[in-house]
């Protein structure tokens, strides 16, 4: 594993040789990281990203031991789809990290009763504002074209969710190129947060976040930050 780089307005790159001892460093840094939140301030709390990526970290992490009966676990965004749907990601946190020792963790979904996510942001924004927070991490992936969270380059709303001044946790988008409406933290919700750990795999990616400032992609209104402190994790694929 390479050492990381870091300087002040850079972030860290953690590079590693597979993708299956970075899912084992990273479990194992979140693991800590909540320990110690929990020592500090009696909770801790994850803000989780769906997708293919994270859920063999997921899995490693559900078997740390720490008091999860103190963690609160929500979702960076979620597809307005039921919580047993292929695509929800409620229903891949359940699967994949709600179980072993991490089963009595409490899980603040971002997916309400209500037909449209518009109709859904009072709730999710009440249900994120209960959490204890800041987040002790955030967890974020990144899609081929460079969004994260459900921030999607074509999202008509885009400026509202990376609205670093906006007072909502949560907002509702439409991401017109990939399917299902969402329900996504916004910007400052994310920065509300311990440290940023971007969670990426493959030399694509790599590019792309390579790219990312130059190009505007939503993402690099994450890169840019100094604080919290934002950490890149990458393995080849
Ligand atoms: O769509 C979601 O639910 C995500 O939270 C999204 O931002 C994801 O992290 C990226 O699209 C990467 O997804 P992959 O890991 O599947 O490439």
């Amino acid at each position: 594993m390479s050492e990381p780089t870091t300087s002040d307005s850079k972030p860290c790159w953690r590079s590693f040789d597979s993708s299956a001892e970075l899912d084992a460093a990273l479990a194992a840094h979140l693991a800590g990281a909540l320990r110690a939140d929990i020592a500090r301030r009696g909770a801790g709390s994850l803000a989780l990203s769906g997708g293919n990526t994270p859920q063999a970290m997921f899995r490693a992490l559900s078997r740390e031991q720490l008091p999860w009966t103190e963690v609160a676990l929500t979702l960076v965004d979620e597809r307005w789809v039921d919580s047993g749907h292929a695509d929800s990601n409620e229903r891949l946190l359940r699967d994949n990290l709600l179980q072993n020792a991490a089963a009595t963790a409490r899980l603040a979904g971002l997916k309400t009763p209500h037909p449209r996510a518009t109709e859904g942001e009072g709730e999710a924004n009440a249900r994120v504002a209960a959490l204890p927070r800041p987040f002790t991490a955030v967890v974020l992936g990144m899609g081929g074209d460079g969004h994260t969270a459900s921030w999607f380059p074509q999202a008509a709303n885009l400026h509202r969710l990376l609205d670093s001044r906006g007072t909502d946790l949560v907002a509702a988008t439409e991401p017109v190129t990939a399917p299902h409406a969402r329900m996504t933290l916004t910007l400052p919700a994310v920065l509300a947060s311990g440290e940023i750990i971007v969670h990426i795999t493959g030399d694509e990616k790599k590019a792309v976040l390579g790219e990312a400032i130059a190009r505007g992609y939503p993402i690099a209104a994450i890169l840019q930050q100094t604080q919290p402190p934002v950490s890149i994790w990458w393995a080849p694929q």
